[in-house]
């Protein structure tokens, strides 16, 4: 059995060995010592963007929430904590290398103003694989905190990296995530993944915002009949259980994908996900 097995998720534990464990850094009533923000930087509220595993369009979700807050007046970040499969930049059009100074490292504006940073923004060459074990992945996560320029944000949205693993553990422990939008995809073992997210996040103390449904079908473009190709949707009965709101459904959109390759995801409409939104807003 692992060491830090007997924690209680409510204690404080100090011990190196439970490094890792959700349970560490944490007091009772407390929240998780979290890295101070670059000085330069002020951001209101930080939205993480995660799925239980890869591949179901997490970082299309965070583009499309980062698109629709900027449209609607917001100073708008996207951190680009998918360290090894950033997409963020390609989809804003976005290229480095980005210019740093003593004071930190700057955000590159997209041409709709969205601040990005992400790994490739950083490496001599995008195509580059980056072949990094976890614990140097979560550095550079918190990195992305601790020494970008932001400046002043309403929001910033962590596309985070997919999955329950070291490095989301990293991320939620080392900055302060306000909550967390869970992305998923209409298969039988959705469930179990939501639910595997969702407790995560629930055992660092993180509230879970709302989940949003992608690729949930697609509408024939002669008769506009949805096809639910992944099949039916359980994503209703998930949110149920555990008591927290769909934020949309999305449809499988060529003109949306063909955007998102086209570097020109800012210009894009995307009306699915209207009822997040309006839950995510603030007051300005
Ligand atoms: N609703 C959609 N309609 C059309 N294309 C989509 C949609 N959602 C995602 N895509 C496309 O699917 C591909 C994968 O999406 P994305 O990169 O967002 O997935 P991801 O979950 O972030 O992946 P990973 O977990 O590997 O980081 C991208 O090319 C994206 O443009």
């Amino acid at each position: 059995m692992p060491e830090n097995s007997s924690c209680s998720s409510a204690s404080s534990c100090s011990r190196e060995s439970c490094e890792g464990c959700p349970s560490h850094n944490k007091t009772a009533g407390s929240p998780i010592a979290v890295e101070p923000i670059n000085p330069l930087s002020s951001v209101k509220k930080v939205i993480g963007v995660v799925s239980g595993k890869g591949g179901v369009g997490k970082s299309f979700v965070t583009a499309s929430l980062a698109v629709a807050m900027q449209k609607a007046g917001y100073q708008v970040g996207i951190m680009d904590a998918d360290i090894t499969g950033p997409s963020i930049p390609k989809m804003f059009g976005v290229h480095g290398p980005a210019y740093g100074t003593d004071d930190g490292m700057y955000a590159i504006a997209a041409e709709n103003g969205t601040k990005i940073m992400s790994i490739n923004l950083l490496v001599d060459d995008e195509e580059a694989p980056v072949i990094w074990r976890g614990p140097v992945i979560g550095g550079a996560v918190k990195q992305f905190w601790t020494d970008v320029i932001w400046g002043d944000l309403d929001y910033l949205f962590v596309d985070m990296p997919p999955g329950t693993g070291d490095v989301p553990l990293t991320v939620f422990q080392s900055i302060p995530v306000d909550g967390i939008v869970i992305v998923t995809s209409p298969q039988e073992l959705v469930q179990l993944i939501v639910k595997k997210a969702y407790n995560m996040a629930t055992m660092m103390d993180i509230p879970v915002l709302g989940l949003v449904e992608n690729f949930s079908y697609v509408k024939c473009p002669d008769c506009g009949k949805e096809i639910r190709i992944f099949g039916e949707s359980h994503v209703d009965d998930v949110a149920k259980e555990l008591s927290i709101p769909v934020f949309g459904k999305l449809p499988i959109e060529p003109e949306l994908a063909k955007a998102a390759d086209a570097g020109k995801f800012y210009e894009t409409e995307n009306p699915y996900l209207a009822a997040g939104i309006e839950a995510l807003k603030i007051s300005k």
